[in-house]
């Protein structure tokens, strides 16, 4: 096991930052490290690769601007822009910033709306390109397409699987998204080194913890969200607000942590609210923004005297950051002071070590007008389709397996409801008066049961939407990988076990007829009418965003079914203009589901049994009620039923 103390993490490490452009192959790591040719991406997919650890991991950017809304909101969403959209007002987020990140600590602060989180999202290779000009260098050389795979990126909000373990994250995200070409032990030794320098020995074996289950605390949290980004040994890390949320004391324990990795030679990038001074003193380099511009950008040696020469006095004893942000609240408010503040910052004699760049970064910037933010480009995934299925499937269920309520609960009510239907529809009669008219109830009662116990299946995709969208960005697995495990491992159990216990049950206690083919027909319709259900709500829940929404689209899109199965109504008797409808949902569940289920029942094949003239031809099969039969029943009299 290597010491955490020693740099063998770094040393082991192949995969690093990756920084250049038009390399579609490359076999020697030591090649490429400073080979990059200005020019757009011609290839469909480009291979992750790696560059040497030795590389410094320097970023700098330059005249970005970021803008929101109107027609770029249109070209973002690439289809279906509303008219709304089209005319809307665009927002510009960020105003032609320009800055360099080296090795070390770079905070980046200012007043809440600044453009925090939208300039690491930029410089991290998050946002879409549409609406984003300017260019981003890494060690001086363009970024490559693989470049937001091979940084890290720990977002504001704990993103994690709660169920698992410390370690048991730490190496999903070290199984995924390391390249084949690492042996599991490198892996293993990987996860260990990133585990002993985050200081969670302790509790790596502890779960994360959900809403009912105390878990590890928000310090350790937050230190494995950063984990299971070092996994990847990035040269740059990106943290959006690291200690939010957390008490003093975590807060300085996980800016510690970051300050050690910072001395191992890593660029950690990372935005903050007012830290407190025994934080600052971490700091390598500050920048303070308002207004989506930067006001200060450099070490936090000079954050005091700089302020002091354009006529802010910090007093003795005051926090800089708390100084400087009452500053920076002010010029949010008060143009004037924020243009005293730019124009000071714009002054040659102030920031001149951004004027000195490279000489490749001034061959792009002497370009004049220069657009590096690419669309995106295929990257070839870490592993294949088989390995990211094993390893996604296997936390899948084991997060069924932990948390098992959801699973249990349907079992219970399957169990309950199969009873039920048993006790109601005991031992149906083979008549035509109450046998039939109970049969069609059993039939209507146990579809709708089916389609509605479907709705479960809105919540495991929607609960999980945080964690899909932050590990797809961040290349885990490709999109179907997620959606095949998901099917196979949580939707079709929880689908499969409750409709067999659901038969077992109601299937003899109804009374149906007792041969094997017929109970397995049974079977597998009512199973197909729950996968189809749970379909339906799992398409829904992709595309609502919160559980509410999803709910009343589902129940919606459910009840127009039912009512226009043909089972509650006859359909040549609705309205012409609406009869249309029918056509679409035809092929639905409850029609389907129901035709099924009447051919069981009745004996009958390829016809509907719905209306009284359908069922007229049961009559020959069914004994005549004594007291009620069929055709006294009918609401039209003798005359309807000879129709
Ligand atoms: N997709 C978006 N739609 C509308 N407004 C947006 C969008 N993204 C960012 N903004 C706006 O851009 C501004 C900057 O947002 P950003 O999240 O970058 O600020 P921040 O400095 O990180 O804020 P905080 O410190 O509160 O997290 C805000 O006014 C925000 O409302």
């Amino acid at each position: 096991q290597p010491d955490s103390e020693n740099d063998e993490c770094q040393t082991t490490a192949k995969i690093t930052l990756l920084s250049s452009t038009s390399i579609n192959s490359v076999t020697d790591e030591n090649d490429m490290s400073r080979t990059a040719i200005v020019g757009n991406h011609s290839t469909s997919s480009i291979s992750r690769v790696s560059i040497p650890v030795d590389a410094s991991g320097t970023l700098s950017f330059h005249e970005i601007n970021y803008v929101i809304g109107g027609k770029n909101e249109c070209k973002r969403r690439r289809w279906s822009c509303p008219t709304f959209l089209k005319s809307e007002e665009q927002k510009q987020i960020l105003f032609d910033i320009s800055g360099k990140f080296s090795g070390g600590m770079n905070a980046i602060m200012g007043p809440t709306g600044c453009g925090k989180s939208s300039l690491l999202d930029v410089l991290a290779d998050r946002k879409d390109p549409h609406g984003t000009s300017g260019c981003v260098l890494v060690d001086g050389v363009l970024r490559h397409p693989s470049y937001k795979y091979a940084v890290g990126y720990v977002v504001q909000e704990n993103v994690f699987s709660e169920t698992l373990t410390v370690r048991e994250n730490l190496f999903f995200s070290a199984n995924l998204r390391l390249p084949k070409t690492l042996s599991k032990r490198e892996k293993i030794d990987r996860v260990l080194c990133v585990i002993a320098d985050l200081g969670l020995e302790s509790c790596a074996n502890t779960r994360m913890g959900t809403a009912f289950l105390r878990g590890v605390s928000g310090g350790e949290k937050k230190r494995t969200c950063i984990g299971m980004e070092l996994v990847l040994s990035p040269k740059i890390l990106f943290l959006d607000e690291p200690t939010t949320g957390l008490d003093a004391a975590t807060a300085n324990n996980v800016m510690h942590c970051l300050k050690r990795l910072a001395e191992k030679g890593r660029t950690i990038i990372f935005s903050i609210h007012q830290p407190r001074y025994s934080i600052f003193k971490l700091f390598d380099t500050v920048t303070f923004m308002c207004n989506g511009q930067f006001v200060y950008h450099g070490t936090i040696e000079n954050v005091v005297s700089y302020f002091s020469t354009i006529g802010y006095q910090c007093e003795t004893h005051e926090n800089p950051t708390d100084f400087v942000l009452d500053i920076l609240i002010d010029a949010s408010q008060t143009p004037t002071i924020l243009a005293k503040l730019k124009y000071a910052y714009n002054e040659p004699a102030n920031h001149s070590h951004l004027k000195a760049r490279p000489e490749f970064e001034n061959n792009i910037s002497n370009r004049g007008h220069f657009e590096c933010f690419q669309h995106q480009i295929a990257v070839e995934a870490a592993q294949s389709l088989g390995t990211e299925l094993l390893y996604v499937s296997q936390r899948t269920l084991r997060n069924s397996l932990r948390n098992p309520a959801m699973a249990i609960a349907q079992v219970v009510v399957s169990i309950m409801i199969g009873f039920l239907v048993g006790l109601v529809f005991y031992d149906l009669k083979k008549t035509t008066g109450h046998g039939v008219h109970n049969r069609l109830g059993t039939i209507f009662f146990i579809v709708v049961n089916q389609i509605f116990s479907t709705m479960t299946a809105i919540e495991p995709l929607l609960q999980e939407r945080a964690l899909f969208f932050h590990e797809y960005a961040s290349g885990y697995y490709r999109i179907r990988t997620f959606f095949i495990a998901k099917l196979l491992c949580d939707l079709l159990p929880l689908r499969a076990v409750p409709s067999i216990l659901f038969s077992l049950i109601a299937y003899f206690m109804i009374g149906l007829r007792r041969t094997v083919a017929q109970f397995f027909i049974f079977l597998v319709t009512i199973f197909m009418a729950s996968v189809f259900g749970a379909a339906v709500c799992f398409f829904i829940s992709t595309l609502a965003s919160t559980y509410a929404a999803a709910l009343i689209v589902v129940v919606l899109i459910f009840v127009a079914m039912m009512i226009f199965s043909g089972f509650l109504i006859e359909l040549t008797s609705v309205f012409s203009w609406l009869s249309w409808m029918q056509f679409g949902l035809k092929l639905c569940l409850p029609n389907q589901t129901d035709n099924g289920l009447m051919i069981l029942y009745f004996g009958e094949t390829g016809e509907r049994l719905h209306s009284a003239t359908y069922i007229t031809k049961l009559l020959p099969f069914y004994k005549v009620d004594g007291d009620r039969s069929f055709g006294e029943q009918t609401i039209d009299g003798p005359q309807a039923d000879q129709n």
